[in-house]
């Protein structure tokens, strides 16, 4: 099996927590509150910040000019991502300046200083084990709304629902699942419990960050 299919059958509870989330069902129906919608994207906005330097990080990890780029490109692929968020709150009257200067959530803060650690501290496996649920997870999300059919015709969320379905995400989602088994193909059973724990962990942040969103928070 593969490596990232496994890393999710063993956080398999969490998993489900994360893809099935009551967050994720109602934006997908369109039932969510705008108000928990709005919260969760500032806070997504200063997400994406902190993720990206985690890619930053792994550049500074990468062995070969190959993962250089791999992590480089994935930087550019936020830069693109964020337009979704910075075009939302421009409808919402919210300047970029604005959303730079927001109050960060505990559950943002947790998150991404989580992933940064594992980076600092860890293997660019490790590094690569904190990012992938993210990555994976929302492309994940997107295809089930899709497959599922969950989405009415007049959703307000369906400019996000199409930015994580798009093949420019689902390929930038591919490519970081790719590289993570590359890492782990040769890594000991011992490392591989170690990486097994953080992408477990990186999961129940992803859950507590939608919870975030419900709970305003
Ligand atoms: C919290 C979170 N996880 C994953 C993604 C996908 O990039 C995102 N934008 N935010």
């Amino acid at each position: 099996m593969l490596t990232c299919q496994q890393l999710i059958q063993g956080s398999s509870i969490h998993w489900k927590n994360y893809i099935e989330h009551h967050f994720v069902l109602q934006l997908a129906q369109g039932t969510l509150p705008i108000i928990n919608f709005q919260h969760y994207l500032k806070q997504d906005y200063l997400y994406l910040f902190h993720y990206s330097r985690a890619f930053g990080l792994a550049v500074y990890k990468a062995d070969t000019f190959a993962q250089m780029n791999a992590a480089q490109q994935v930087v550019q692929s936020i830069l693109e991502e964020i337009e979704l968020h910075i075009s939302y709150c421009k409808e919402w009257g919210i300047s970029k300046e604005e959303l730079q200067q927001l109050s960060e959530s505990p559950a943002c803060i947790a998150y991404t200083r989580y992933v940064l650690d594992c980076g600092m501290h860890g293997t660019l496996a490790e590094l690569y084990a904190a990012i992938a649920p993210c990555a994976l997870g929302y492309a994940e999300v997107s295809r089930m709304i899709n497959e599922r059919q969950l989405s009415p015709s007049n959703n307000p969320y369906q400019k996000w629902i199409d930015n994580y379905a798009s093949p420019g995400f689902q390929h930038s989602a591919a490519q970081i699942g790719a590289t993570l088994e590359q890492l782990c193909q040769f890594i000991t059973l011992s490392q591989l419990q170690k990486i097994q724990e953080i992408f477990t962990t990186a999961t129940r942040m992803e859950v507590a960050f939608w919870q975030m969103g419900l709970d305003l928070n």
